[in-house]
């Protein structure tokens, strides 16, 4: 697909991946763009459609699942989540880096296809406060809850494998694991002088 190379974040339920992409595009806005996936999952308050996700029925997501609309699709927790091939040539045709969020499921399908985005891991620093900021969230059931920590553990394993990701970040500290993410980045810093009138990312640390 044509525009820069995309980012792939992937990692547990709760671990602050929304919380962490959000303060980027809010940092360098016009510069990275959201690829907004479908779910069949209902919006939680002050979530909005066609901005957190696309909301619909599991009919219509299975048919535009078989009219081959999707570039990855999974089951997580008992909904349906996807990534269809117009939501990233939306921000590829604006020449925004284009962020995805996705599960695990999600990272080892798009491997299979010709994105070639760059894989970043956040990690908890434990699972008891992966639990704690899960619950602290205040979105889901306990149901739901136990649920998530049970595919956190495989997703945490997952991404032990070798090569499953090409940078790990802890999300401990906000602050720090921010400024690696951003440091993760450094590499699109001659990309986003060139199409951002923003000033370029600054290494962690700097
Ligand atoms: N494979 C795939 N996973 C997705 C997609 N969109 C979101 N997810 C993942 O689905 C999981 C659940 O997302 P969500 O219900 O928003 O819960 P949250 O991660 O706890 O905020 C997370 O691991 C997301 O990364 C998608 O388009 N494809
Ligand atoms: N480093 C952090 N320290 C403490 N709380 C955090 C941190 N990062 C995120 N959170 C909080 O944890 C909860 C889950 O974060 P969220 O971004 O929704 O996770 P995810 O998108 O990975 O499911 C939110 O309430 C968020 O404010």
């Amino acid at each position: 697909m044509a525009g820069p190379r995309p980012v792939v974040c992937s990692g547990p339920s709760g671990v602050g991946k929304s919380t962490l992409l959000k303060k980027l595009m809010k940092e360098y806005e016009g510069v990275f763009g959201f690829s907004i996936s479908h779910t069949t999952r209902k919006p939680r308050p002050g979530e909005q459609n066609g901005i957190d996700y696309h909301y619909v029925t599991r009919d219509v997501m299975q048919a535009g699942i078989d009219n081959g609309d999707f570039i990855e699709s999974a089951e997580f927790s008992g909904n349906l989540y996807g990534t269809s091939k117009a939501a990233v040539q939306e921000v590829q045709s604006k020449n925004l880096i284009c962020l995805l969020d996705i599960d695990m499921q999600g990272v080892k399908n798009i491997k299979k296809t010709d994105l070639n985005p760059m894989f970043i891991s956040i990690q908890p620093p434990s699972m008891e406060i992966l639990e704690k900021r899960l619950r602290g969230r205040k979105t889901e059931s306990e149901e739901s809850l136990q649920k998530r920590l049970q595919t956190a553990k495989i997703e945490m394993e997952f991404s032990k494998e070798p090569g499953a990701f090409d940078v790990i970040i802890i999300n401990d500290n906000l602050d720090d694991a921010y400024a690696k993410l951003k440091d993760a980045l450094k590499e699109k810093q001659t990309q986003m002088q060139h199409q951002s009138p923003l000033p370029p990312m600054r290494a962690a640390g700097c």
